[in-house]
């Protein structure tokens, strides 16, 4: 076995308490450095989100070089927290046209956060929801445990007024309810947050 040990439902609540409690502080960090109040993206978020959590695991494939492990996509959530597997690497990037390998962690249990494209509308567009797949491998499996930060979905999610000006007009449509029809586009290949574009 590679990753974890996780052997208790308490452990798993302890650890989605303790990683909403990172993305708090995320949420806080990324207002500010966008100079704008430092409650306008948990504001959106509201005060119950719902943290998705998976665990994805990926054997062992024979033929790697035609099989994912997930497809290229960028998650429906606000934020997501992944813990990569220690031992395997599998998680690519996409950046312009091109896929980027994320090595193994260099330090243990670091977490790796990602853009989710609930952020991406409420940002106007300056966070971008990153592009990203997994690959397989023929030899080992593994393992990542993700946590998809998913705002309360009555609450509207749009562009944050400071962030709206004549330099840089409105780019998203409001939106509720995001993840609705999310696996609906991601079975076809789209992303709604391409949908809303004004
Ligand atoms: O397994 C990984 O490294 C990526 C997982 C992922 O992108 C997802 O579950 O949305
Ligand atoms: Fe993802």
């Amino acid at each position: 076995m590679s990753a974890y040990s996780y052997s208790s439902r308490e452990d798993l609540d302890e650890y989605t308490v303790k990683i909403m409690e990172i993305i708090e502080t995320v949420l806080i960090a990324m207002a500010s450095s966008l100079d704008v109040e430092p409650n306008s993206f948990t504001d959106q978020v509201g005060k119950r989100p719902t943290l998705l959590t998976r665990f994805n695991f990926y054997p062992p494939c024979s033929t790697p070089h035609l099989v994912l492990g997930l497809k290229e996509h960028s998650d429906g959530s606000a934020i997501t927290i992944l813990l990569l597997d220690k031992q395997v690497e599998g998680l690519q990037l996409r950046k312009d046209d091109q896929w980027y390998r994320v090595p193994v962690p260099a330090i243990a249990d670091s977490l790796l956060l990602v853009i989710g494209e609930q952020a991406e509308v409420m940002s106007n567009g300056i966070f971008k929801s990153s592009i990203h797949r997994a690959v397989t491998n023929s030899e080992r499996q593994r393992i990542s445990l993700v946590c998809f930060c998913c705002p309360e979905k009555d609450i509207e999610i749009k562009p944050i007024e400071g962030l709206i000006d004549e330099k840089r007009p409105r780019l998203f449509k409001s939106v509720k309810n995001y993840l609705e029809t999310y696996f609906q586009n991601y079975q076809k290949g789209r992303r709604p947050v391409d949908g809303l574009r004004i």
